[in-house]
């Protein structure tokens, strides 16, 4: 249980030459986890291409064999899971640990309602501190039974509906997260589940519900949706092409845009506009990025991008934008320490709740490194340094892949070195960011401090 991978200690120094070369970004975490679970409730067998074998994923296809499914690792990305249809999952002999991912807990949550079955769920120390309420409360309302530690943590217990009903829930925080859990707990109901997103989150969990055969209507209610599935559908096995991670293309395209001279192509990302944000931000700011070869794989807007070096400008990040990059700010505070300006990012408060507090841990990360910012209310207000920031801090990633991909990116753009204290939790969301790097650099940019 808990078995946390060793502290890792890496270091980024700015590179020997311009970042060039192609590379393909791992597949998404997002939909990596949802072709698990509909490829569990499904009939038939589902083949997955591209499927990221980083640590949170790989937690939901334990998770999805010790329900009853048969997993399989084909190699290379292709996964193949035979389903047992909807309700048919069993109950585990073992307490399921879902490790740093909060999607696979909270989506799992939604699974389990719906199943009538006892489970017992815990995570790392981080998603131990990450709050549950925001699922176990509106799931509740399906008959399920949830015990939680204090203040809604990790772990629960949780004893499934025999016969759930169908919720009609009005998501109070932006997140896709508690969306899926809903509507993933209603493909076990009878009748019409219905969810209100106030700002429209990223809608895979809608997409794979469709392309797996489900009946889903979705409305447009101001910035956000009204989604209503017919429950009890049978879900029928089909072929999922996972793209490349926007979320994972971030740090290399953010690292070549500030590296002096360079030039990469990132192939196949994900360009679902629900979760391209930081591409639009970066647009604003003067990014030189080009998207080639747009194309539809699996279901998904795909591209290739060419990102050159360049100048940027500070900018103004709506709130209204935070969904669609709403795990992208830190790497998005590292290229505004080299914009010229003050950037400000705003309606940050959702940071607060992820791997780390993204906001407090963000702002370290900035302190360590000689970065002006200031947090007003839920906003992060960063000054630009124009040009290389100074950098030669040592970062505390908190357990936090995204800030210790964050901190290694500025190093590579920085006047001296940076270290993340612990590069280990990199492998939950990006396994081989370090060489992949390292090859875009053409060297150990990245290494043992
Ligand atoms: O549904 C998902 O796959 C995710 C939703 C987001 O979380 P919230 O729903 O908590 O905003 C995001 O931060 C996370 O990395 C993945
Ligand atoms: C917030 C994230 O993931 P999760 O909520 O699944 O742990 C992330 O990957 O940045």
């Amino acid at each position: 249980m808990h078995d946390t991978p060793a502290a890792r200690l890496l270091a980024a120094r700015a590179p020997a030459r311009p970042l060039s070369g192609k590379a393909a970004v791992p597949g998404d975490k997002s939909i990596s986890h949802r072709a698990l679970m509909f490829g569990a409730l499904a009939v038939g067998t589902t083949e997955i291409t591209g499927l990221l074998e980083g640590e949170d994923v790989l937690r939901t296809a334990a998770a999805m064999r010790a329900l009853g499914a048969t997993v399989q690792n084909l190699g290379g990305g292709h996964w193949r899971v035979a389903g047992r249809g909807i309700g048919g999952l069993v109950e585990p002999e073992d307490v399921l640990d879902m490790g740093n991912s909060g999607t696979a807990a909270r989506l799992l949550c939604g699974l389990l309602a719906g199943h009538k079955l006892f489970a017992v769920m815990t995570g790392d120390a981080s998603l131990r501190k990450r709050p549950m309420k925001r699922v176990t409360e509106p799931l509740s309302a399906t008959g399920a039974r949830f015990a939680t530690r204090a203040g809604g943590r990790l772990p629960l217990a949780v004893e499934g509906a025999a016969d759930p009903l169908p919720l009609d829930y009005r998501v109070p925080v932006p997140s896709a997260q508690v969306k899926s859990a809903c509507l993933l707990a209603g493909l076990c109901a009878r009748g019409i589940t219905r969810v209100v997103e106030p700002e429209a989150t990223r809608d895979h969990t809608e997409n794979m519900l469709r392309h797996f055969g489900a009946t889903v209507e979705v409305g447009i209610e101001g910035h956000g949706r009204v989604i209503e599935l017919t429950g009890q559908p049978e879900l029928v096995a089909a072929p999922v092409v996972v793209p490349g991670d926007p979320s994972s293309a971030a740090f290399p395209a953010v690292a070549a845009l500030l590296v002096p001279g360079s030039e990469i192509l990132l192939r196949g990302v994900g360009m679902n506009p629900l979760r391209a944000g930081l591409f639009a931000t970066l647009a604003e700011m003067g990014a030189d990025i080009t998207r080639l070869d747009e194309r539809i794989e699996g279901g998904e807007p795909v591209a290739d991008l060419r990102v050159k070096a360049s100048a940027l400008r500070a900018v103004d990040v709506p709130p209204e934008r935070a969904p669609s990059m709403i795990d992208e700010y830190p790497i998005l505070a590292v290229a505004a320490a080299a914009a010229a300006g003050t950037t400000r990012m705003r309606g940050l408060k959702e940071l607060r709740v992820k791997e780390s507090d993204r906001l407090a841990a963000t702002a370290a990360l900035l302190e360590a490194n000689g970065i002006r910012f200031a947090i007003e209310g839920d906003d992060l207000v960063v000054h630009g340094a124009g040009g290389p920031p100074p950098g030669g801090g040592t970062v505390v990633t908190h357990m936090d892949h995204r800030i210790a991909m964050s901190a290694l990116v500025l190093g590579l753009a920085a006047q001296r070195p940076v270290t993340a204290d612990d590069a280990a939790f990199i492998e939950t969301s990006f396994p081989g960011f370090a060489a992949l790097m390292n090859r875009l650099a053409g060297g150990e940019a990245l290494g043992a401090p």
